[in-house]
Parts: C-alpha cells; sequence; structure tokens
C-alpha cells in the first residue's frame, strides 16, 4: 500500500484529500509546516501532496531537501500563487507536477494515481535494466560481514583463473548455487552454457547417460545416439550439485574428465573430449565420505584443490539488514507493494534467529511476510518462525524435573562435532564458542581421540 504525505496547513484541505485517498485504498499520513513535512518524509513516503506556501518555510526549499533525502520520492505542489517562474523552477527541482489551487479532489486523486503509476514502472524498468546488465555479478551475492567479504573475493579471483575446478562447500541454502553461477557468468566461458545437475535428482542409470551421454544400442531404450551433459557444456561450465550422493562408478568416469578431459559414452568406444569447468558442490561433509568409503579420495583431492566455504547464515547474522532489504526490494517489484522493509524490532528479532534454512529461509520467510502484509514496515508478527522456531540463544526452557548441567554441555558439544563431521571451527561456531573455548571442552570431556 503506497503512503502519500499530505503537507498543508489549512486542516480542511488535509482532510479532504485525506478522506478521498484513503477511500482510494492509499495509506495518509499529515504534516501542518514545512519542517513536519520534512520529518514524516525521513518515516517513508511515496509521494507527498506539498502547499507551495506553508507557515515556516517556502514550497521549494521543501521539496529540495525531499529529494535530497530520498530523490524517488513524488512530490506534487498544490498551490494558489504560481507565477510561471516559481513552476518552473519547482520542476527544475524534481516536482512531479504543479497543480493550481482550488483544486478538485478527484482531478487530485487521478494525479496522484498516474504519479504512483509512472513511478512504479520506472523503478521496475531500472532495477530490470540493472539485472540485465549484470545478472550474476559478485555484487549479486549480498553481504559486506568479513566471511562474504572473503567469498566475493575468492570468487572474483577464481571466476577468471583458468578453467580450474572448485568445490563449494556449505549447508543447503547458503547460496552454493548463486556461487556457481557468479563464477561461470564471470569467467571467460560465459558466452558458453552454464550447465547445472542436481546429482541426487536423478536415478543412478540415467545419471551417467545424461552426463555422458549414450551411442545408440547402448541400452534398450537408445534408439539414438545422444550427447550428455558434459558434451553440450563444452567450452562452458558444468555445476555438479550433491556430488557426495554420486555413485562411485559415476566418480571414477568424472575423475577421468577432470585428468584427461576425456570421458567414452555409454555403450561407447572411442573417447569424447571436452572442455569444461566443473563446479561441484555439497552439503555433506565430504572427507567424512571419504573416510566410510563413499567418495573416492582421489576424485576429493582432485575437486578440494580450490575449496570455497559459503558460511552459514548464524554466523554472519550482521548481514540480516542487507538481505531484507534486498528481498524487500525484489518482492516489492515482484508483487507491486511498497513495503518500506523490516522494522528496527523485527530487524533485531532476525538478528537472534538461528536461520537453520540460511538465506533460503530468509528469502521465504520475507516473501511470505510481504504477501501477507498491508502495512509498510514488517513486524516481528509478520515471521512466525521467530517466535518458535531456532533461536540462537535462550528459548531452552528447564524442563520440570530439572537437568545435568554437565551432561548436557557433554551431549551438546557432540552433537556439534558429528554434526560438523568432526571439524572443530565448525562445531564451535555452531555452539557459539571460539576454538579455544571448544578446544577446552573436548579435553574436559574426553572427546579428543575422536576429533580432528
Ligand atoms: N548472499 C546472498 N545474497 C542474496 N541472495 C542469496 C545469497 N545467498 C543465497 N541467496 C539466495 O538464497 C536462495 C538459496 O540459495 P542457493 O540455491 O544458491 O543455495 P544452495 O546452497 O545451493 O542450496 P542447496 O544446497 O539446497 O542447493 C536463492 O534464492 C539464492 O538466490
Amino acid at each position: 500500500m503506497a503512503t502519500i504525505l499530505v503537507a498543508d496547513d489549512e486542516q480542511l484541505i488535509r482532510w479532504s484529500l485525506s478522506e478521498r485517498l484513503q477511500a482510494d485504498g492509499l495509506r495518509i499520513i499529515e504534516a501542518a509546516t514545512g519542517q513536519e513535512a520534512i520529518d514524516k518524509v525521513h518515516e517513508g513516503v511515496d509521494l507527498v501532496l506539498l502547499d507551495f506556501k506553508l507557515p515556516d518555510i517556502d514550497g521549494v526549499t521543501v521539496l529540495r531537501q525531499i529529494k535530497e533525502h530520498d530523490p524517488d520520492v513524488v512530490v506534487i505542489l498544490l498551490t494558489a500563487y504560481a507565477t510561471v517562474d516559481t513552476a518552473v523552477e519547482a520542476m527544475k527541482t524534481g516536482a512531479y507536477h504543479v497543480a493550481n489551487k482550488p483544486f478538485n479532489v478527484d482531478a487530485v486523486s487521478d494525479l496522484v494515481a498516474k504519479a504512483l503509476e509512472t513511478t512504479q514502472l520506472r523503478r521496475e524498468v531500472r532495477s530490470l535494466r540493472a539485472e540485465k546488465a549484470q545478472p550474476y555479478s559478485p555484487e549479486r551475492i549480498v553481504g559486506d560481514s568479513p566471511p562474504m567479504i572473503r567469498v566475493k573475493a575468492l570468487l572474483r579471483r577464481v571466476a577468471t583463473s583458468p578453467a580450474s575446478t572448485v568445490l563449494l562447500t556449505g549447508e543447503s541454502g547458503t547460496g552454493k548455487d548463486l556461487a556457481a553461477k557468479v563464477l561461470h557468468f564471470n569467467s571467460d566461458r560465459s558466452h558458453k552454457p552454464f550447465v547445472n545437475i542436481t546429482c541426487s535428482a536423478i536415478p543412478e542409470t540415467l545419471l551417467e547417460s545424461e552426463l555422458f551421454g549414450h551411442e545408440r544400442g547402448a541400452f534398450t531404450d537408445a534408439r539414438q545416439q545422444k550427447r550428455g551433459l558434459l558434451e553440450s557444456a563444452d567450452g562452458g561450465t558444468v555445476y555438479l550439485d550433491e556430488i557426495g550422493e554420486m555413485v562411485p562408478a559415476l566418480q571414477a568416469k568424472l575423475l577421468r574428465v577432470l585428468e584427461e578431459k576425456a570421458f567414452k559414452r555409454v555403450g561407447g568406444q572411442h573417447d569424447v573430449r571436452v572442455d569444461v569447468r566443473i563446479v561441484a558442490a555439497t552439503n555433506r561433509n565430504l572427507e567424512d565420505q571419504v573416510k566410510g568409503g563413499h567418495f573416492r579420495s582421489d576424485l576429493y583431492y582432485r575437486l578440494n584443490v580450490l575449496p570455497i566455504e559459503l558460511p552459514a547464515l548464524r554466523s554472519h547474522l550482521e548481514d540480516v539488514p542487507a538481505l531484507v532489504a534486498f528481498y524487500v526490494d525484489q518482492f516489492n517489484r515482484e508483487f507491486r507493494k511498497s513495503v518500506r522493509g523490516a522494522s528496527p524490532t523485527a530487524l533485531k528479532a532476525m538478528q537472534h534467529y538461528g536461520w537453520p534454512g540460511n538465506i533460503r529461509e530468509l528469502r521465504n520467510a520475507v516473501e511470505r511476510a510481504m504477501l501477507l502484509t498491508d502495512a509498510p514496515w514488517l513486524e516481528p508478527l509478520d515471521f512466525p518462525a521467530l517466535a518458535g522456531g531456532a533461536p540462537v540463544s535462550a528459548g531452552v526452557s528447564l524442563p520440570a524435573e530439572g537437568v545435568n548441567l554437565e551432561e548436557l554441555e557433554r551431549s551438546l558439544v557432540v552433537q556439534a562435532l558429528e554434526r560438523s563431521g568432526g571439524n572443530q571451527t565448525r562445531a564451535a561456531t555452531m555452539l557459539g564458542l571460539n576454538r579455544d573455548q571448544i578446544r577446552y571442552r573436548i579435553e574436559k570431556f574426553g572427546l579428543a581421540k575422536t576429533t580432528t
């Protein structure tokens, strides 16, 4: 719902405009002086109906200050005294229109509707243009916390280094897919195909022929020879998501692609040669998979030349406000809304939540909140997960029968170590500890032998 500021010292005018525009489904706030108008604009408005002769500050000065604060705010000046000169000056300063007093409220209502539509379209065109020009620039990755700055710098560097294989690690929803696209579209392979395949989503027999293709007659249904994804991506990038799910026979074939840039189609005798960059991703601990005998160690070492870890959102909660702003902007465009953002209380609550689904969960939460709200700001109540979900701290209530704190602590440390595959740094992050603190506990509980 768009917010309109009616700034006029005559109460009757404010009242008649407010009544009419409210009936049009708009949210109205009022100001009786120039200073009040400037202050209210800071609360966030989309359009201002501004009386040219306010008692304290002249209209053009108010207009200038409003535009300095937010150039996107539409200002329609209402004046009984406009000379050609003042009208020209107002338009130069960025007024959308100068309307004469007395006015007809229906005409003002039409003018407001048209102005809001124009600005909405202008905003859309601007962001679509920006998106089209640079759909996957590293800047598309939101976040300026130290770990995200590191990730972006690495991606930038790796994108332009020729053909090196990359392993993206990180929990689900941390942005591995996005990072893979950034790598591809910022490399000199960007004009060639980007092929994305989720290894766990396809049955293993099909995965082999999807990836490597097959010869005619290779199996019952193979009536034609078929090129695989690796061949169709020649010159480009192949993104293999959930690589940990790939069966050993395919792992061997993939290793050969990495080492010799060659493979055989299913049922084929001859080598096919390809030039592709492999970007693999996993949300499992591949090292554990290797230890457990589920993943080839030679392939692991080959993939792990350039590992990039996408951090869990709970370890860079300082990026939450920027991420929320990014998604509010995106969904404003998609849903044609004018939500200003999340209120300070909502942002605070969001920065105290653990986000087990990471940035994907945050994106979905903002999307849902924006679909349901009619208010200018998103409030904590618009995010049900914040109330009962997975808080970073507190929220665990003491059972009636009490607990053994030592045992509970030990169990949490063991669980964190299990979940991190024995990686102490990651386990420490999950518990809000630093490395020394977790080492102390590992020794205290005699867990040293089972971890790395
Ligand atoms: N830093 C970021 N800035 C903006 N959007 C992000 C960022 N990281 C992730 N996203 C968005 O979050 C969503 C989930 O990201 P993505 O699909 O890349 O995660 P993933 O790690 O590949 O997850 P999975 O392991 O489940 O495949 C996407 O909509 C993506 O655009």
